[in-house]
């Protein structure tokens, strides 16, 4: 095939946020990925977003985060307070749209039957966690019961409505804590920049009320530290992962850009492992 044509078909990728999650991910398609070629950025700082990209060997657009709608994949990496306008740009367009911020699509499964009628897809990452091929397939037969424990150095989770809240001071945690206990959908809520994976856990498994969630603030750990458990029919899963925090944002785990390229590169690859 000519280069003309195998251009052609690249698909065009728009990035939302470029903080830990949207930076590597952008600098990382800029580097260059078989099929796909980042065209559009967004930010709240326009400025800063273009200081960002100056060095790039093909620096994207900035744009308005509804332009980016533009484009044939919307990765959105932003605050979970900017979700919501992503993503209805994204999907009333009928692109594929790829969510960071999973916590704030749980209150807002409208979208998903929006993107019926206009031909979108929503594709969830695994980001943080691992094994979510393993519980999708599991609940495709009988599941019992689905867990997600969550550790995180208490830095990691000031500033959450949930703590404030309740008045919990996490900077006073001098032994691990348990802050929180409940099902997925109120633990987004009171949560929402930090456990997104426990709501793409419930979108893989069996939804955000019976998906149960504890949440520790723990000086004993480095790492942001998410344990699976599954009582399914036909296996019982259990998984730990252990994420370096990243610079830029110690709540956010550095594989999680690597989780969304990986995903990205599974929308054009020949070759795709795992469900
Ligand atoms: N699915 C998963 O497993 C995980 C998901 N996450 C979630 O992903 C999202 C992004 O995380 P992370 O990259 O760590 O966050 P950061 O805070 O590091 O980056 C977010 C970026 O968004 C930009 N931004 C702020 N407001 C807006 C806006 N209105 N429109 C567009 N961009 C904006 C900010 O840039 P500036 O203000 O300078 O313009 C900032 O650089 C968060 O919601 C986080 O909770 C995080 C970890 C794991
Ligand atoms: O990076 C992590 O470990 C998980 C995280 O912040 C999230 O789920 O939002």
């Amino acid at each position: 095939m000519k280069g003309e044509e195998r251009m052609s078909k690249d698909l065009t990728v728009g990035i939302a946020g470029l903080g830990a999650i949207g930076l590597h991910l952008a600098r990382a398609l800029d580097a260059g990925v078989q099929g796909l070629r980042l065209a559009a950025v967004s930010a709240r700082d326009l400025k800063k977003a273009q200081a960002n990209i100056a060095g790039f060997k093909a620096p994207p657009m900035v744009v308005a985060n509804t332009e980016l709608a533009a484009c044939d994949v919307v990765v959105e990496a932003a605050p979970a307070a900017a979700f919501e306008e992503i993503a209805t740009a994204a999907i009333e367009a009928g692109r594929i749209f790829v969510p960071s911020s999973v916590g704030a699509l749980l209150p807002r499964m409208h979208l998903v039957e929006r993107a019926k009628q206009t031909g979108a897809r929503i594709i969830v990452p695994t980001g943080a966690l691992l094994g979510l091929d393993a519980v999708r397939a599991a609940a495709e037969g009988a599941v019992e019961s689905v867990t997600i424990e969550t550790r995180k150095p208490p830095r990691g989770l000031e500033g959450a409505p949930y703590l404030k809240q309740h008045a919990i001071d996490v900077g006073a945690v001098t032994s691990a804590t348990r802050v929180f206990k409940g099902n997925a959908f109120d633990a987004a809520q009171g949560f929402p920049a930090n456990v997104n994976v426990a709501a793409a856990l419930a979108l893989a498994g069996i939804g955000p009320e019976r998906t149960m969630v504890e949440i520790w603030a723990d000086p004993g750990v480095t790492r942001n530290t998410h344990t699976i458990r599954v009582e399914a029919a036909a296996a019982r899963l259990t998984m730990t992962i252990e994420n370096v925090p990243s610079e830029e944002n110690p709540r956010t785990g550095k594989i999680t850009p690597l989780s969304i390229l990986a995903c990205l590169r599974g929308l054009t690859s020949t070759l795709k492992v795992g469900s």
